[in-house]
């Protein structure tokens, strides 16, 4: 089938190119919505080294996205069913290591075409359907929630069992949506997000306690997720592993450019454990969806970080909703797709 692919072919150029893709045993979705991750940033920018952008380029962005299933040759989909696009594609399978893990899985938007494509020709395990009514922009960022429910359901068989209360660093989208996944997991634990903006913070009302890092006699927590990526995480980290209680657990979720140092003699001092996590498999998108259901008001909390929906008909439109994107307060950049 003849598609179109549109390919950041260097920063902040994106051209249209057709592509012949088989069908055969595949489903074809149409995208409705998509989300602009810090990820696409960094490549429509040119933030990644060169190296990096010489390797990766060219390629179509974007890896949370949901669509509307157009046909399934695999009988597994109907037709109009509305579907979460999953971005990581593995080639095997591991008894130990998680899909998104493999060194031998295709990420989309990572060298790999992501979803800014006129339709999405996936096999069916690469798609979850969603409930009917569920509120489409606020999808269209579910791929950001599985990461989170991904570090979560590690940090539930990593962390020690006293769980009274978790430290968020960060509070932009992600720290967002770790604190809620959070509260809904562990719904006895005090949640306390630590982040550098009052009126951000403000947003995070369903959490036990919001600070500023700069305040004095901050609170000390049992473990602790840092999610603020860049720069930020030097100071975040720093912070976390001073106003952590011994033995707890730190979980890295912010990407950063550049090596972070860290204070290893308190990490030994306290024994404290660090694990990464990047990215998510089908699992956690289905964990994801099945918290959707059980808590409707989860998607009316992540409604509010739904910045702008804008609608996309040409090249100039993405180009557009990216620069739009770089200047926002907070919160998430949607497109309407309707290439
Ligand atoms: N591991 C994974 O699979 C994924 C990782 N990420 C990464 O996570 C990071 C965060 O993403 P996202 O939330 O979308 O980005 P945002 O820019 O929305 O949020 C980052 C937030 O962290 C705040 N911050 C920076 N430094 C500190 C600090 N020392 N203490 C507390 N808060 C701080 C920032 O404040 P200010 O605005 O003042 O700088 C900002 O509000 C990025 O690096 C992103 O690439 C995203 C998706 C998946
Ligand atoms: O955003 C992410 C997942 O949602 C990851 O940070 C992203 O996939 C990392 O990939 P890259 O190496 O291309 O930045
Ligand atoms: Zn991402």
């Amino acid at each position: 089938m003849l598609n179109t692919v549109y390919r950041l072919y260097a920063p902040r150029s994106f051209q249209p190119i057709v592509l012949d893709a088989p069908i055969v045993d595949k489903v074809i979705v149409r995208p409705t919505y998509l989300s602009i991750c810090n990820a696409d940033q960094r490549y429509y920018q040119g933030t990644r080294s060169k190296e990096v952008l010489r390797r990766k380029l060219p390629m179509a962005l974007i890896h949370e996205g949901v669509g509307e299933v157009v046909s399934d040759q695999t009988g597994v989909f109907s037709r109009g069913a509305k579907v979460v696009l999953l971005p990581n594609d593995p080639t095997e399978t591991d008894p130990v290591i998680a899909e998104n893990y493999l060194t031998s899985s295709h990420f989309c938007g990572s060298g790999y075409d992501g979803f800014l494509q006129e339709a999405m020709i996936l096999s069916p395990e690469r798609l979850v359907e969603l409930p009917r009514d569920i509120n489409l922009e606020v999808a269209a960022f579910t791929e950001l929630v599985s990461v989170a429910v991904h570090a979560v359901s590690r940090f539930e068989g990593i962390a020690h069992n006293r769980k009274q209360s978790i430290g968020v660093w960060g509070d932009g989208n992600l720290g967002f949506i770790v604190s809620l996944v959070l509260r809904r997991v562990f719904p006895n634990a005090e949640v306390v997000v630590y982040g550098r903006n009052r009126e951000k913070l403000n947003d995070f009302t369903f959490v036990s306690r919001i600070c500023l890092v700069d305040e004095e006699n901050l609170p000390t927590v049992d473990h602790a997720f840092e999610c603020c990526g860049g720069d930020g995480s030097i100071a975040a980290i720093d912070q976390i592993i001073d106003r952590i209680r011994p033995e707890g657990t730190i979980s890295l979720l912010g990407v950063s450019e550049n090596p972070v140092p860290i204070n290893t003699r308190m990490v030994l001092e306290k024994g404290l454990r660090l694990f990464g996590s990047s990215r998510s498999g089908r699992k956690d998108f289905e964990r994801t969806v099945a918290l959707y259901e059980s808590n409707p008001e989860m998607l009316e909390y992540l409604q509010s970080l739904v910045n702008e929906v804008r609608v996309i008909r040409s090249v100039s439109d993405i180009s557009a909703a990216f620069e739009a994107d770089i200047r926002k307060p907070m919160g998430k950049t949607i497109m309407k797709w309707e290439m």
